[in-house]
């Protein structure tokens, strides 16, 4: 099939989905949790073959841990269809009812965007979270994961696919994959039937998609996340919250990239913390003023300050205070998430308030966002778009909303000139029957 005749019955797809009940939806979720949970080897054996593919590449340790797939990882993609099966349906929630005038009622209804295209990195497990958030609110997708998972991915989508494909009255379409580079390059140009492409990936990737299509974008792309240790922070808790947000997960684009330390509390932490890092095998760089705090500490050069490294590498940077902390991470950031450390409400909230991210946080570690975490059930991604939707994404962001105008023959006329019938615009309860 062509990827044009896969964009057609994507879109054929959207608008049976866009129909279905709530129950269905989940029966068909259902059914895609049990097909990964009953072919845990399948999947582990095409994973092997991209865990072998991939070492042979010499991919980085971190990228690694993020493709590999076992018993244990499958039961959690399972359980993620599951816990999105249990979430509110996002489709057909009334979010306001205005009587225009008697007999004449406008609603506001949410309903799905329609065809996504998602193009992602190697990340088997992003397959079950992506299609089951699209398929909970009535939209189809068209999958690209990363090439050094395209085993993994062909088999996790084939099941879930089958599974789609048992139930009458669910299309099969409602799920398809796309495999190669030529492929995105096509499905790019579907702008009649795609209605919105979400790239996950570095930043000249997600300019190369914004580049080459005319459907809207939803740009997930790199983290360059910041911790900022504040004069009145909790030396204890500072250190917890730094070492978690570099070292938990750091392939993962919401871990730290850059400290910031106020120079007040930099004397009293660095050195210790510097050690533990470096005891966990982080490479560190740092400014001037770190330099001479940590025995050893390589200069970092002009270009770290706006590089995610993804790995254990970290750049460490003393300020004056919190107003330079903001300043830098407005500057240098990516607009993912940033955190402050401060027993200090005051200072909090300025930072929380002026920080320009799409996930601020206080006295935690930047690796909550995440749309799990969150309690969105799943993410389709982690936006750094400003909109339509920012920061993890689950369901809110996928769908869109109509207006639906309840009259009963009325015309513009009837409103227009010195004669015309003035409106009401009286707002109503959204239980209003109408
Ligand atoms: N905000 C978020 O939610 C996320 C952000 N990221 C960010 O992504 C960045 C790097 O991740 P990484 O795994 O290396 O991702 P890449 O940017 O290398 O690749 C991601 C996807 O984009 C595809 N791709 C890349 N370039 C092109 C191109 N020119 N044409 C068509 N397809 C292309 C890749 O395909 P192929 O493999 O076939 O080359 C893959 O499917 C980091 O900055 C990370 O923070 C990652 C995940 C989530
Ligand atoms: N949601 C993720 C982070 C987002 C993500 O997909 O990151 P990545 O490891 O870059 O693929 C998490 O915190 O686990």
């Amino acid at each position: 099939m062509t990827v044009t005749e896969m964009a057609a019955s994507a879109k054929k797809a959207a608008l049976v989905l866009a129909r279905l009940d709530t129950a269905t939806k989940n029966r068909a979720l259902a059914a895609m949790a049990q097909a990964l949970e009953q072919n845990i080897d399948a999947i582990v054996e095409a994973n092997r073959r991209d865990l072998e593919f991939s070492k042979n590449e010499n991919i980085a340790a971190p990228l690694i841990a993020r493709l590999a797939v076992d018993a244990l990882k499958v039961n959690s993609m399972a359980q993620g269809i599951q816990s999105v099966a249990g979430l509110a349906d996002p489709v057909g929630r009334v979010q306001g009812t205005t009587e225009l005038d008697k007999d004449l009622v406008l609603r506001r209804v949410s309903c799905p965007i329609g065809v996504i295209g998602a193009i992602f990195e190697s990340r088997p497990d992003a397959v079950p979270q992506i299609a089951s958030l699209c398929l909970k609110s009535g939209n189809a997708v068209i999958l690209k994961g990363g090439r050094e998972a395209q085993h993994s991915n062909k088999v996790i989508v084939d099941l879930m696919r089958q599974a789609i494909a048992s139930l009458p009255g669910v299309p099969e379409a409602a799920v398809q994959l796309i495999e190669t580079r030529a492929e995105v390059a096509e499905m790019l140009q579907q702008d009649r039937y795609i209605n919105l492409v979400v790239p996950r990936g570095s930043n000249e990737f997600v300019r190369y998609v914004q580049e080459h299509t005319k459907i809207p974008v939803l740009g997930h792309s790199e983290g360059i996340c910041h911790v900022y240790i504040d004069e009145h922070a909790d030396v204890e808790k500072a250190r917890a919250i730094a070492l978690d947000a570099k070292l938990q997960y750091a392939a993962a684009c919401n871990a730290l990239e850059t400290l910031l330390v106020h120079e007040r509390i930099a004397p009293r932490l660095l050195p210790d913390l510097a050690r533990q890092y470096r005891d966990k095998g982080v490479e560190l760089v740092g400014d001037l003023r770190a330099c001479s705090l940590v025995p050893d500490l390589h200069k970092a050069a002009d270009t770290e300050w706006d590089t995610e490294y993804n790995d254990l590498k970290l750049a460490i940077k003393v300020v004056d205070d919190r107003g330079a902390a903001i300043e830098h991470i407005n500057e240098h950031g990516s607009g993912h998430t940033d955190t402050i450390v401060t027993e200090n409400r005051e200072v909090a909230e300025q930072f929380m308030n002026e920080v320009d991210s799409a996930s601020v946080m206080w006295n935690a570690s930047t690796r909550f966002a995440d749309g799990f975490r969150f309690g969105l059930g799943a993410e389709i991604g982690i936006s750094t778009n400003k909109t339509h939707a920012r920061g993890p994404v689950g369901l809110e962001g996928l769908v869109i909303y109509k207006y639906k105008l309840f009259g009963c023959g009325q015309t513009v006329a009837d409103y227009s000139g010195e004669t015309g019938r003035p409106f009401t615009h009286r707002p109503l309860s959204d239980d209003t029957p109408l």
